[in-house]
């Protein structure tokens, strides 16, 4: 793990967005196309305000989620609304997003069709991943149901994922899908989370589900 920290938030949203930009900037050269996977939840906006404005070929860019609660759009709760509403917009407007949900009860009765939507757009080039203070990721939470099933080295793509942590129902990438990114970032914010990080180290990715991701990961940290 490599863990760069700034000086504030304003300064390390800035230069994430830019190494992100950079990243997917190379990729589109070498291949033509490229997949960005972002974190919902209350930190990644501003990165998303400042990507959305970069000057890339957006168009040959796939943007999927980490995770989704499985609410509608029109849910506050929604990470799909976030990202609708702060990075698909601008130049990034061009770019394609790959849904994690679709409207029906459960989860489990979308998720061969989300899986069917994500498996061209892998493996991920450039992963952005949040962390909660209870050392989740994604939406692998400590003491969820299908924890143990979405570390497995042959985990499906996608698993809904049930915790008590977590309010409503979740569907998220599973840990084979992070690990193999290209690219591993993870955005985190305060003294609390930067403690929890400390802690996660000493930890197996059952107690601390980042672990599963933090090796090959660099870590970015503010205060
Ligand atoms: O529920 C979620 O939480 C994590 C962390 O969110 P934050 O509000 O503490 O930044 C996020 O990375 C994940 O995508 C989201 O669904």
């Amino acid at each position: 793990m490599k863990l760069e920290t700034y000086p504030d938030r304003e300064m390390m949203m800035l230069q994430v967005a830019n190494v992100i930009a950079g990243q997917l900037a190379d990729f589109l050269r070498r291949e033509g196309r490229a997949t960005l996977s972002v974190p919902g939840g209350t930190t990644p906006g501003p990165i998303f305000d400042t990507l959305s404005g970069v000057d890339i070929d957006w168009a040959n860019v796939a943007v999927v989620l980490n995770d989704e609660r499985w609410v509608p759009e029109s849910s506050e709760r929604s990470n799909t609304r976030l990202v609708r509403q702060r990075l698909l917009r601008g130049r990034a407007a061009q770019a394609r997003l790959v849904p994690l949900y679709a409207p029906a009860e459960t989860p489990e009765e979308m998720l061969a069709a989300l899986e069917d939507g994500l498996r061209p757009h892998l493996p991920i080039s450039v992963l952005l991943l949040g962390m909660g203070a209870d050392m989740h990721t994604a939406s692998l939470f400590p003491g969820a149901d299908r924890l143990e099933e979405a570390l497995s080295a042959d985990a499906p793509l996608l698993l809904p994922m049930r915790a008590e942590a977590a309010g409503e129902p979740r569907v998220t990438l599973t840990a084979p899908v992070l690990r193999e990114a290209f690219n591993i970032h993870i955005l985190i914010t305060g003294p609390e989370k930067r403690e929890a990080l400390d802690r996660a180290m000493s930890l197996t990715p059952m107690e601390a589900p980042v672990r599963a991701v933090l090796d090959n990961a660099t870590v970015h940290w503010a205060e």
